[in-house]
This record gives C-alpha cells, structure tokens and sequence, in this order.
C-alpha cells in the first residue's frame, strides 16, 4: 500500500537517494547532507507548530510502499516563500521600437527581474523514483498536497506557485544557463543550483544583470527553452495544468523553467475534496476510487483506496477495514476524500 505521510528522522537516508537521484537543478533537494537533514527537522517543526497564519514552514511529505517499507518519492509545500530571502524571476514581456518618420517598427522580447512572488505558497519537492513511475503514485505525490491545504488554509497563502524544471541536457547541464555563464556569472549550472538551493543566494542581485534583457540578443539554444519544462517535468506540468494552474510569464533566473501559479480556492482538488465521516468495513462493494487523507498534521496520512462508497446524504465514507492502520483513524472520525471516478470506467 503506498501512503503518504510527513517525513520522519528515520528517512534521511531514503531523502538522501532521493536527492542524488533527482539531479541537479532540482534546487528544492540538494544532495548536501546538513542541509538534507535540517529540512527533516524543519518539516516536524512545521507540521508540529501551532499557526495562524504562513510563515517560515516547510511542509515535506514522503511516500512510503508500506509492503516493503521502502520511500520512494517526495511532495512539499513551502507556507510562504520570499519573505527571508527574495525570490527573483523574470517576467517575459515586449518592447515596440518603431520610427514613425522610418515607417520601421519592431517589437522584441524582453527579461525584467522581479519579485512578483512573494508571500505565496508554492509547491515543490515532487518527485518519484524512476522505477516507481506507474499507477497513481505520481497523481497521489502531486494532489495529496491539495488535500492538506484544504484542510488546513490558515498555514497557506491564497496564492499559489509551482516553479518547474526547465530544460537541461544529460548532464544536467541548462541553454539558458550557459548564456548566463558566458556572460555574468562564472559559475556552471550544477554549482548555481547547489548554491541557491542551500539558499546561498546573495550572488543573485550582485551578479545578475541588472537591466532588462532582449532576448534576441541570447543565443538560439537560450532563446528556445524560454518558458520550456524539462521532458521528466512534463507530467507534474499535466497535473497542475489539469488543475487550473496557468503560467502567466514568469521564468526562473537560472534555467528559464516556467512558473505556474493559481489561486489556492480555484484549484479544482481543493475545490472538489469533501470532508466526511469514515466508516471501516470489512468489505466495501463498488468500484469507486478515492484519494483520502486524514485531517491530522504530525499524523497525516492519505492513500488511494480502489473501493469506496460515498453516502452523501449521511455524508458517510464506506472504506476497506485493512486501511484502518493506514490512515490512523477509527470508525466516525473525519476524512477529506477527492473522489477519482470508477475504477472500472
Ligand atoms: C512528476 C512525477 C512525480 C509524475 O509521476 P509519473 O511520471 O508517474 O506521472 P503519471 O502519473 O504517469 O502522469 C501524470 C499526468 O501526466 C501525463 N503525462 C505523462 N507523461 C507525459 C508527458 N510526457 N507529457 C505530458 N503529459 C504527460 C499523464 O497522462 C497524467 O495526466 P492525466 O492525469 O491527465 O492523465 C514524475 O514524473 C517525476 O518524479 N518526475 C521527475 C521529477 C520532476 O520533474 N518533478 C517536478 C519538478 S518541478 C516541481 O517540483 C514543482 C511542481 C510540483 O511540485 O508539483
């Protein structure tokens, strides 16, 4: 059974691979051992805090296979980010440059730093295993974060933001980078994203360039990924797309990667989950799929259960008994459930 929980000391080293496996410029997971373990520490401060409102909290979760104890993969929230340090992105927009007495007009793109972000809630964090890419895990890593939000929106801002991967070779190395490398900052890719992701990020306002940049002045490789996603990104892309996120022209500094963003009560999960009464039998008939969590913080839990009955009047939820363990509650205690269709559709 795959069930989503906060992460826990224990799982450092499962963290730790994950890292390494994720690669660079996954800057939310950088394989740096302190760093890997503070984020454990803050993440049980954070889901153990009691707040009114979103600050400085790291929500991290992890799935576990709960057959093999084995975690494999990784889902986080940030409360509110750019409060301590700002969050830099550029903003695509056009210049017209035209000569009336020439009749030649013409319109380029341009780069302009902001901080359009700050205080927002963003998603980050998502990634599965490779060998784990099947099923729903990917769907359960993703949504499972909209469950919690809806649960508990005094810990989020009503604005939220996902920074996605932009694109980069093998190596990990990034186009839009490379131009940046050439002519402002000496660093390569790998070691920028180190550094921002352990929050070093100091070098960004020095080193960056200060004014706008036209983009037809950057090399054809850089202008092309321009708002582009890595191709391992593209389903957490799908995902969020399919819930209402859209991208509305801000990129990331470093990779070009496109932001997307949305209102966190017009996400459609946050919008279609339901709150009910569990109720544990032996055997559930039908073939209706949910994804349910507990209402908990420290002991939140959520998983996918193949067979479930929704009694809306009585607003009760009929679940398998051998999750009962799983998600930690007993008969007529609340549940929040998105309901995914039928199994036999
Ligand atoms: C993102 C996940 C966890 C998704 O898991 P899976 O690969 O198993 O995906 P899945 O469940 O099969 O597919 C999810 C949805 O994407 C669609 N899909 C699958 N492959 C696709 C492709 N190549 N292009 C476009 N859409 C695609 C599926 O049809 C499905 O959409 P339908 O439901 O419509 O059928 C994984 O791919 C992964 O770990 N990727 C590498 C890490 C990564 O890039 N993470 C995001 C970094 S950016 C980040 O972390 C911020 C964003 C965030 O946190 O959400």
């Amino acid at each position: 059974m795959l069930v989503v929980r906060p992460i826990q000391a224990s799982d450092y080293q499962s963290l730790r691979h994950i890292a390494i496996e994720s690669g660079p410029g996954f800057t939310s997971l950088v394989d740096d051992p302190d760093l890997l373990q503070s984020k454990i520490e803050r993440a049980q401060r954070s889901f153990a805090s009691d707040i009114s409102e979103p600050g400085d909290q790291g929500y991290l979760l992890v799935l576990e296979d709960t057959d093999t104890g084995e975690v494999v993969g990784t889902t986080a929230i940030e409360a509110a980010v750019g409060l301590k340090t700002p969050l830099y992105h550029y903003h695509v927009g056009k210049s017209m440059h035209q000569s009336t007495q020439l009749g030649i007009q013409s319109i380029v793109t341009t780069l302009t730093v902001c901080n359009n972000y700050m205080g927002c809630s963003e998603l980050c964090s998502l990634y599965l295993l490779a060998g784990h890419r099947r099923g729903l895990a990917g769907r359960l890593l993703s949504k499972v974060r909209f469950l919690l939000m809806a649960q508990h929106p005094q810990r989020f801002s009503d604005f939220v933001i996902a920074q996605m991967l932009g694109v980069a070779d093998e190596e990990g190395r990034s186009p839009f980078w490379s131009w940046l490398e050439q002519h402002f900052i000496k660093l390569d890719f790998s070691t920028a994203s180190r550094m921002v992701g352990s929050g070093d990020k100091g070098f960004v306002p020095e080193l960056m360039p200060r004014h706008p940049i036209y983009t037809n002045l950057l090399g054809d490789e850089a202008q092309a990924v321009i708002g582009k996603v890595h191709q391992n990104t593209e389903p957490a892309l799908r995902m969020l797309h399919n819930e209402g996120f859209n991208h509305r022209g801000y990129i990331d500094l470093f990779d070009a990667g496109p932001t997307v963003e949305a209102p966190l009560s017009s996400i459609k999960s946050v919008r279609d989950s339901i709150v009910a009464q569990v109720e544990f039998r032996p055997d559930v008939s039908g073939d209706q799929r949910v994804m349910v969590s507990n209402t908990g913080l420290t002991d939140f839990r959520a998983l996918i259960s193949e067979q479930a009955q929704w009694h809306a009047q009585e607003q009760i939820l009929l679940l398998p008994e051998a999750l009962q363990p799983h998600l930690q509650l007993n008969n007529g205690d609340a549940v929040r459930f998105l309901d995914m269709g039928r199994t036999t559709a």
